[in-house]
């Protein structure tokens, strides 16, 4: 089974966890289109009532044209589960997102769900944080002071760039990879680049997960959080 097929089945297993009535966090990237495919056919196949609210432009547009109901982050209260992919996650339910660019709306959207779920295939469980690149969403004035900050600290900083230009996000700012290789002391990190003023936001989700579901060969392998 390749890492596709393995996205795929992990994406539908997710989606059992949607019932009537509830407003549902869509995640972004290519597993979390699995899973908003499937939603989409259980909306109009087994008239599956629900809200979405979604993480990216990206997403907007794709739930947008399977006809998932959606309501903005603004015109709930909560949202009760959030389904996304994400980079890496280590034995402690410890993650990094935003591979896809869209760290800060998931981040805003799974601040004010009842419960998190992440979508991954096994290549994306790992021993220690840091081999993916962290990216930090800063905003464009001062950015390339930022960026010298981060060099100065042996971040091995990069700008995300999309064809010649840095990548603009959907909130309107860049994004700066950090290159780390491994990640000793997650929480800590999280508070300084938390702290740091130009940092908008990073893609260190610390207990922030309830549920990890993962896509292996033979089985779907489903993880909870103490
Ligand atoms: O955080 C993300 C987007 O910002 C994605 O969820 C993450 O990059 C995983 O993507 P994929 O499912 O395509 O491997």
């Amino acid at each position: 089974m390749n890492q596709e097929e393995l996205k795929k089945k992990v994406g539908i297993e997710s989606a059992k966890y949607i019932k009537d009535g509830m407003i549902v966090g869509l995640g972004t990237g290519s597993t979390a289109r699995h899973m908003i495919e499937e939603v989409a056919r259980r909306v109009r196949e087994e008239n599956l009532n629900i809200v979405g609210v979604t993480t990216s432009n990206e997403t907007t547009k794709l739930a947008k044209s399977l006809g998932i109901p959606l309501k903005e982050i603004d015109e709930v209260p909560f949202v009760d589960v959030v389904i996304d992919g994400a980079d890496e996650i280590s034995a402690d339910f410890q993650g990094i997102k935003g591979g896809g660019a869209a760290l800060l709306f998931e981040k805003i959207v799974a601040s004010y769900a009842k419960r998190v779920i992440w979508i991954v295939d096994k290549s994306k469980m790992v021993n220690y944080l840091g081999e993916f690149p962290l990216p930090v969403e800063v905003v464009k004035y001062g950015s390339e002071n930022l960026f010298r900050l981060f060099e100065d600290k042996g971040y091995n900083p990069t700008f995300r760039m999309n064809k010649n230009e840095k990548l603009t996000t959907d909130g309107g700012h860049y994004i700066i990879d950090l290159h780390l290789g491994k990640i000793k002391e997650p929480l800590a990190l999280s508070d300084e680049l938390s702290k740091t003023v130009g940092v908008v936001e990073h893609g260190l989700f610390t207990n922030m997960v309830n549920v990890v579901i993962v896509g292996k060969e033979e089985v779907v392998e489903t993880l909870v959080a103490r």
